[in-house]
């Protein structure tokens, strides 16, 4: 009864304890990497992911508390094998043999912020994080979630240009909370059940940049223009509605750890050669003006596969998109310019 109400892309892959039926489990055969596992998303993160039969092993890297998390993490009775990893010196050792690191490592915003903000803080660790992935495990698919997004995979990307090993199949901005959002709300305002509900959101992460396409939600739903521009600004401004309850207190994480392990899951299910594994994520791209920008992707054993594009886009998500476009194109660019002018 419990699963039938989670989407099918966790279904497949939370072994629930009750069940106890790991015994049956396939053979696992990824280690994943969670940087900044201590933090408010990296706990529950790693918690969801220490249930996937897909990971055989967690490495847990964090600047701090990591032993502590591995030690409690790793008495749970799944097969995954978790180790800590604790500072800088243990940071390279953290990526050996990795195949996926996701990266929630970072500062998130209080109230009055917005994700640029954290740019000064939060680009510094992504740079050094991707310079130890491209010199440890170049080959690694890599999620980042820290923020602000539109920034720190350019940042990543030109990291490992510079160290000869990019391949931008591999990099991918996590926009998954988006997704998540938006079906939620949307299910909320039709009476659906949000596991049934499938709306694209495409752009960036951050306010203007994130285009919800309702227009291509599954199942088709409609809605008069008033309450379409009401659901689409709510999907887009959803972070500071989280940030503005949490009164200082963090932005958010319990559900960026369930979208992070969706999107985790997604990643492990194609690298394990499923067929036609379809995530919006914030990917290097031709589809518009702006060289990284979030679409449909299918996810391939060598990470994207096929880019979706845009699909059609309604004459209201056109003019969202081309709100989008400067503030995306100035996003990258501050990226870039963080890494190549020094
Ligand atoms: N992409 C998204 O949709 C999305 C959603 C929510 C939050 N976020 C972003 O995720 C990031 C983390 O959020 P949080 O709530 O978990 O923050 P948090 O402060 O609770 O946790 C961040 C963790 O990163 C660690 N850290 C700091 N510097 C590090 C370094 N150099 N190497 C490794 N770890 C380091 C900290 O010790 C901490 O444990 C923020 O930037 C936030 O804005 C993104
Ligand atoms: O809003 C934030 O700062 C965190 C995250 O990007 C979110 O969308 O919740």
């Amino acid at each position: 009864m419990f699963c039938a109400r989670i989407p099918k892309s966790l279904q497949s892959q939370l072994v629930w304890v009750a069940t106890k039926n790991f015994s049956t489990a396939p053979q696992r055969n990824s280690k994943v990497a969670v940087m900044g596992a201590s933090g408010g998303i990296g706990q529950p993160l790693s918690l969801l992911l220490k249930h996937s039969q897909l990971i055989s092993e967690l490495s847990l890297y964090d600047i701090v508390h990591t032993p502590g998390v591995a030690a409690d993490l790793s008495h749970i009775e799944t097969k995954c094998k978790v180790k800590g990893y604790v500072g800088a010196d243990q940071l390279r050792d953290s990526l050996k043999g990795v195949d996926v690191v996701i990266i929630p490592a970072g500062v998130p915003r209080k109230p009055g912020m917005t994700r640029d903000d954290l740019f000064n803080t939060n680009a510094s660790i992504v740079r050094d994080l991707a310079l130890a992935i491209a010199e440890v495990c170049p080959k690694a698919i890599i999620g980042i979630i820290s923020n602000p997004v539109n920034s720190t995979v350019p940042i990543a990307s030109e990291i490992l240009k510079k160290a000869g090993v990019y391949d931008p199949k591999r990099v991918f901005g996590v926009s998954t909370l988006d997704i998540v959002r938006a079906n939620t709300f949307i299910a909320e305002a039709k009476g659906l059940d949000p596991a049934q509900v499938s709306c694209p959101v495409i752009g960036g992460h951050s306010g203007v940049t994130i285009i919800p396409v309702i227009s291509q939600c599954k199942p088709a739903v409609e809605f008069p223009p008033e309450q379409l521009k009401a659901l689409t600004e709510r999907i887009q401004e959803a972070g500071t509605e989280v940030v503005k309850a949490k009164a200082g207190a963090g932005s958010a994480t319990l559900s960026m750890a369930y979208a992070g392990a969706r999107f985790a899951f997604s990643v492990l299910r194609a690298l394990k050669g499923e067929q036609g594994v379809v995530e919006c994520a914030y990917v290097k791209s031709d589809v518009t003006e702006a060289t990284y920008f979030a679409t449909p992707i299918i996810l391939g054993p060598n990470g994207l596969e096929k880019n979706l594009g845009l699909g059609k886009l309604s004459s209201y998500e056109q003019e969202l998109l081309i709100k989008a476009l400067p503030e995306l194109k100035k996003n990258i660019q501050v990226g870039e310019d963080f890494v190549n002018k020094k």
